[in-house]
């Protein structure tokens, strides 16, 4: 047997294993990384957070990946050089965290990597009638085993493609095995650039629990944000938006879009919510003049207004339902303030930390999840491909040498 099947076969034999989680998501912020202990596996799987940090991208990688990032069209050269750059980069950063958490890289059984998103396609998106869903994500695994000497499991999202869904939203896997309660409605809401939900039914049946996109988190904001404000990443504590006043008309016109007439579950990306949907929104409605402030204070009042609409479809259908928030947008109180006013069939607004998970490392902890069931999952938990969850085993496996 190869040494590295072998160790493979016992890290999946033991009571406990040490994973490290990736996450670097569609804001662009940095890489996310949590070391987690997790025991067990399947319904039983439980998680302990060691260590958690977000290693901030530098402005070469922001603009190097801000060239392709969800451009229809792009250099063929450059996402093919950013593969294994990206991969590099990544398995340099776990490397630099373990150094400062002074863990030894021989103690990690495995390293769980998302990669980054450079396209996200779902069949509703294009109109290519012989494709059906697609998304790529870059960071080339290999790249991480190689740098850091440990075993690598990433793209985890062309297996849920290949299952029949759409490669997201993937958060429902670990939400369902390690948040579902017996007591309680529970809507595990992320909201990071694109906000998404995952319904969990207090009856645990795995039919009805489901998992979508809702629309943009962050996304334009950020994006608007980083467009006129010189050096500035994101509205931070929500400043701007605060300083200035929803205007209704362009409100109207963004909520109105076909993406938000789809049913539940759905995916998107900053392919649909960026710039270009904000500007056709302002000519529309003849609001170009807005001040930046009146620009982001609607934005704000956009993505709140888009995802209580799919808080109270689920509070409508589930009574009592408790939303425990993740994400960046939770820290954006002007956001959560209007979430609050416009979710009257929500029974109370949470955070994850509440259930033991800082909300800023979940996404992260989440692929630690899929990684911990491809090596010792006995069995699948969630099968519905008729509300877009495949039942499948998720992410390839990329040895050190
Ligand atoms: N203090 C703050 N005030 C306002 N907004 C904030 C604050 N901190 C973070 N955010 C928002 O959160 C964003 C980052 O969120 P997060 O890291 O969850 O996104 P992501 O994981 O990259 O996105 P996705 O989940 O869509 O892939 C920032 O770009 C910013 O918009
Ligand atoms: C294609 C892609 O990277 N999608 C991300 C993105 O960021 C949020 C939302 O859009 C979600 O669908 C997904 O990430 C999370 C981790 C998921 O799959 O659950």
């Amino acid at each position: 047997m190869h040494p590295h099947i072998a160790a493979l076969y016992n890290s999946a034999q033991k009571p406990s294993r040490l994973i490290i989680g990736l996450m670097s998501g569609t804001s662009l912020d940095g890489l996310d990384v949590a070391l987690c202990k997790v025991t067990g596996a399947g319904i039983n799987t439980q998680i302990e957070v060691l260590n958690f940090t977000t290693v901030d991208y530098n402005n070469e990688y922001k603009s190097k990946i801000k060239q392709v990032f969800a451009k229809r069209e792009c250099d063929l050269e450059l996402v093919t050089l950013l593969h294994p750059w990206v991969g590099k980069l990544h398995g340099d950063m776990v490397n630099q965290c373990l150094h400062t958490w002074q863990v030894n890289p021989a103690s990690i059984d495995v390293i769980a990597s998302h990669g980054q998103t450079i396209y996200h396609c779902p069949q509703s998106q294009h109109n290519h009638k012989s494709f059906t869903n697609g998304t790529l994500q870059i960071g080339d695994s290999d790249q991480i085993a190689v740098t850091t000497g440990i075993t690598t499991i990433g793209d985890f999202r062309q297996k849920h493609i290949a299952g029949g869904g759409e490669g997201a939203p993937l958060a429902v896997y670990g939400d369902y095995l390690f948040f579902a309660n017996p007591n309680e409605n529970r809507i595990l809401l992320n909201m990071g650039g694109i906000a998404n939900l995952t319904f969990l039914p207090k009856s645990g049946d795995a039919n009805s629990v489901f998992s979508s996109d809702i629309g943009p988190g962050n996304t334009i904001m950020d994006a608007y944000v980083q467009q006129h404000f010189k050096g500035m990443h994101f509205d931070d504590g929500a400043k701007i938006a605060k300083a200035g006043k929803v205007n209704t008309a362009l409100l109207n016109a963004m909520c109105s879009n076909t993406f938000f007439e789809l049913a539940l579950p759905k995916t998107t990306g900053p392919e649909v919510f960026n710039l270009g949907y904000l500007y056709a929104a302002q000519l529309q409605t003849n609001t170009q003049h807005l001040s930046h402030e009146d620009v982001m204070a609607t934005l704000n009042m956009f993505s709140a207004r888009v995802i209580a609409n799919a808080l109270n479809e689920c509070g409508q259908s589930a009574k009592e339902c408790v939303v425990y928030a993740s994400g960046g947008g939770i820290h954006n109180s002007l956001l959560m303030a209007h979430l609050n006013a416009l979710c009257p069939t929500i029974k109370a607004f949470k955070n994850t930390d509440d259930l033991g998970i800082n909300p800023d490392a979940k996404e992260a902890v989440l692929f630690a999840i899929l990684a911990n069931e491809c090596l010792a999952g006995e069995q699948q938990h969630l099968n519905n491909t008729a509300q877009g969850i495949a039942g499948v085993t998720m992410g390839k496996v990329s040895f050190a040498d």
